[in-house]
């Protein structure tokens, strides 16, 4: 298949280095110059627990002259999302399946008005990453899924194929006809501790040491579940404490949430696609949402607070 990862960062790399090591036409895209060249010149290096493995690759910081792709995965943060897509217009036809494995909501709209309704397909992932060094990047792999739909749930013959494709290279992937719920049960994750993350400063360890900050966790959750169900989606948890538990399971006490690393890194967060998907969703079901309303503003200072925040 030919595909090109959109965003090849911490996960990006993930996904597109299994994908180029199992054989497929890869091309990873990142607007970093310096990155590309790297990749190009020494591969990517991909940091499992049993040891590294070099990969070779083929980077480029933008689509220009490419020919349309079989399958473009979306992994730039949410907020670049438009703009990565505009870029890569070119690369895009009726017949090429744009991907998004981003948390949060609302990356499917911004796909279709880009690519068209036909192409988007939608996507979660908790197979996890993190750029330790420009073209190094630790993989978190084994035991964690990824599930990819149609919008509408049909389980179609690409959805099928591109599924194989991704568990033949190693990334655990379920076709699902559910993936609304998935998204939503992934959601729900972000909302527990990303957030409060950011807010408190705190790694994982630390962070599920506060009851305080426990309790906060599950009101939140608790809110986006009661939106999930006046939206009449199906998510997979009835008990706000498992989301809350799930994002840091497997994970060392040292892991920091991607909100707290952005905003560690002086970037804005996802907090718009994450809590703030769930107040506008809220506002759209009749569902009041004061706690994840209370954790955008919040972040939305701290953001302020670090300015200038660099352009992303
Ligand atoms: N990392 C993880 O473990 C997980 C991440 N996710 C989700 O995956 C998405 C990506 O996250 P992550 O990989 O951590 O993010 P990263 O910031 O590591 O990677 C995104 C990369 O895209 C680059 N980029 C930005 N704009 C463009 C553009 N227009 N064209 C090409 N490249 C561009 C960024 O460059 P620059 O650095 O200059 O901004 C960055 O290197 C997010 O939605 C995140 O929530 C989901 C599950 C786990
Ligand atoms: C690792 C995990 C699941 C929870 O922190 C995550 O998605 C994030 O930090 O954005």
């Amino acid at each position: 298949m030919r595909i090109c990862i959109l965003g090849a960062g911490s996960l990006g790399c993930v996904f597109g280095g299994l994908l180029t090591a199992a054989g497929h036409d890869v091309l990873l895209v990142n607007r970093s110059a310096d990155l590309v060249e790297r990749l190009n010149r020494d591969g990517l290096t991909l940091a499992f627990k049993p040891g590294d493995r070099v990969i070779p690759v083929r980077a480029a910081t933008d689509c220009r002259g490419q020919a349309p792709f079989d399958l473009i995965v979306v992994l730039v943060k949410s907020f670049h999302t438009r703009e990565a897509l505009e870029q890569a217009r070119n690369a895009i036809d009726p017949d090429t399946a744009v991907l998004s494995l981003q948390n949060g909501l609302g990356h499917e709209d911004v796909i279709a008005d880009i690519a068209g309704p036909a192409s988007v397909l939608v996507g979660k992932t908790y197979v996890g990453g993190i750029m330790t060094s420009p073209g190094r990047v630790v993989a978190g792999v084994d035991g964690k899924a990824t599930h990819i739909g149609e919008p509408d749930g049909t389980l179609s013959e690409r959805v099928r194929r591109i599924a194989d494709a991704f568990s033949a290279a190693g990334l655990d992937t379920t076709a699902s006809d559910r993936i609304m719920g998935v998204v939503w049960d992934k959601l729900l994750v972000n909302v527990a501790t990303g957030a409060l993350s950011g807010i408190t400063r705190l790694a994982y360890g630390d962070l599920y040491d506060v009851p305080e900050v426990a309790d906060c966790a599950r009101a939140a959750v608790r809110e986006a579940m009661a939106v999930a169900a006046a939206a009449g989606i199906a998510v997979s948890f009835d008990d706000p404490d498992r989301p809350w538990r799930i994002a840091g399971e497997g994970l060392p006490p040292a892991f920091k949430a991607s909100i707290l690393q952005s905003l560690e890194k002086g970037s804005i967060t996802e907090i718009d696609f994450i809590n703030g998907a769930v107040v506008r969703w809220g506002e759209r079901h009749g569902v009041a949402t004061p706690v994840n309303r209370t954790l955008v503003a919040a972040i939305k200072g701290i953001e302020r607070a670090l300015s200038p925040i660099h352009t992303p």
